[in-house]
């Protein structure tokens, strides 16, 4: 088997030990009474056996429930799968949580209007990657020297091993980036559109021994490499707020919860930006990159990520590799983004300690607490 096929199981307990499907579907129906099980699982069963097979008919709502069928159709599954296993115990993923590939945006979420949107001019996609490249004029840089140099300014290495790594100076930074997009004249191979282009790894979601699901891929994955985005439901801070309250625990709930708020900023003269940020909630819908789990040394990092800049009110959030990784490496990113200082007071206060959360990342830089 290779190694980006790693056996899918656990996706659903009641699916195990109920033998043949040929002779259990045919059977139930002729005589239920005498099946042990409840008409729930069998449907299951027969959608375990069967949902590989193309021709095989199943109703709507299985495959809406299943999380393989969900993984399977997304648009990468053929060349980058994405697979779940569980060689620790017998749970499976969360049968309230669904998979989705795209980000959903919740009623009261303002897009916006056509007359803003816009996007760059160059015919020929190589004049992406330097300053004059309208998608990248909100970036740092002196913008009459880069023009006087024709500097590359994109986000990206454009040549050999590198190529489509963010470059060291990104890396390190905690800055936006600024991608091309379907509004400009440049194509989908512009060199300025990885994020866009999407995720090009396979992802292992799989039982880690301490820590609940962790993700990992079966690749070499060199350092400034795109890995996938944290997608979710779109909400307004005040539905926020009210899923904060109504979950059991506000500091639980707040882990799947990511505030838009890269270009928030009071004086703004784009009203989006100027009231409290949209958040993305994806601890009921979302992608492989949910059950990613802390490190205090981390092997990624999330990035703002802008395509139209009439939308950065609602920027993606992409995770990028900031290590090189070895194959089966678990992935990482520090939930407090090294904002560790409010962390580190609390824990030398005993009153404190007794609430807060053990990490149990393992690293030599380990900082003893989640939050
Ligand atoms: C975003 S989820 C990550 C996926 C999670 N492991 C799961 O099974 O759904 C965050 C939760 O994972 C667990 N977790 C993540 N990193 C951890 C760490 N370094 N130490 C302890 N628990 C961790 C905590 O329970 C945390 O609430």
């Amino acid at each position: 088997m290779s190694e980006d096929r790693m056996p899918t199981i656990g996706i659903k307990r009641d699916w195990k030990g109920k033998g043949k499907a040929e002779s259990s579907i045919d059977s139930m129906d002729d005589d239920e009474d005498s099946m042990p099980a409840p008409k729930k699982n069998l449907k299951w069963e027969r959608h375990f056996y069967y949902h590989e097979e193309k021709d095989f008919m199943i109703a709507d709502e299985e495959i809406e429930d299943c999380h393989w069928c969900q993984i399977n159709a997304f648009p990468t599954a053929e060349p980058y799968p994405i697979t779940i296993t569980n060689f620790i115990d017998e749970s499976t993923l969360p049968d309230d949580f669904r998979f989705i590939d795209k980000s959903v945006l919740h009623q009261k979420i303002d897009l916006a209007p056509e007359e803003f949107r816009s996007g760059c001019g160059c015919r020929n996609t190589g004049d992406c990657k330097y300053a004059g490249c309208n998608c990248l004029e909100d970036m740092d840089f002196d913008m009459e020297e880069a023009l006087a140099m024709r500097q590359k300014v994109y986000s990206y290495h454009s040549q050999g091993e590198k190529a489509e790594c963010l470059r060291g100076t990104k890396l390190h930074s905690r800055n936006p980036i600024y991608e091309c997009h379907k509004g400009c004249e440049c194509d989908t191979s512009c060199s300025n559109r990885v994020v866009e282009r999407g995720r090009k790894i396979p992802l292992n979601i799989f039982k880690t021994e301490n820590r609940g699901w962790g993700v990992r891929s079966s690749v070499k994955i060199r350092k400034g490499q795109f890995i996938d985005l944290y997608v979710g439901h779109i909400i307004t801070s005040q539905e926020a707020d009210r899923r904060r309250k109504k979950s059991e625990f506000a500091q639980r709930k707040d882990v799947y919860l990511f505030a838009l708020d890269k270009f928030s900023d009071p004086e703004s003269a784009d009203p989006r930006l100027r009231r409290k940020p949209y958040e993305v909630d994806g601890e009921f819908m979302s992608g492989p990159t949910r059950f990613i789990n802390h490190s205090c040394d981390p092997n990624l990092r999330i990035f703002a990520r802008v395509g139209d800049h009439a939308d950065k009110h609602i920027h993606d959030l992409a995770f990028f590799a900031i290590k090189d990784i070895a194959p089966m490496t678990e992935l990482t990113f520090d939930y407090v983004d090294g904002e560790s200082a409010p962390l580190l007071k609390d824990s030398k206060n005993d009153d404190k300690v007794k609430d807060m959360t053990k990490c149990l990342c393992g690293s030599r830089k380990c900082r003893g607490f989640l939050w």
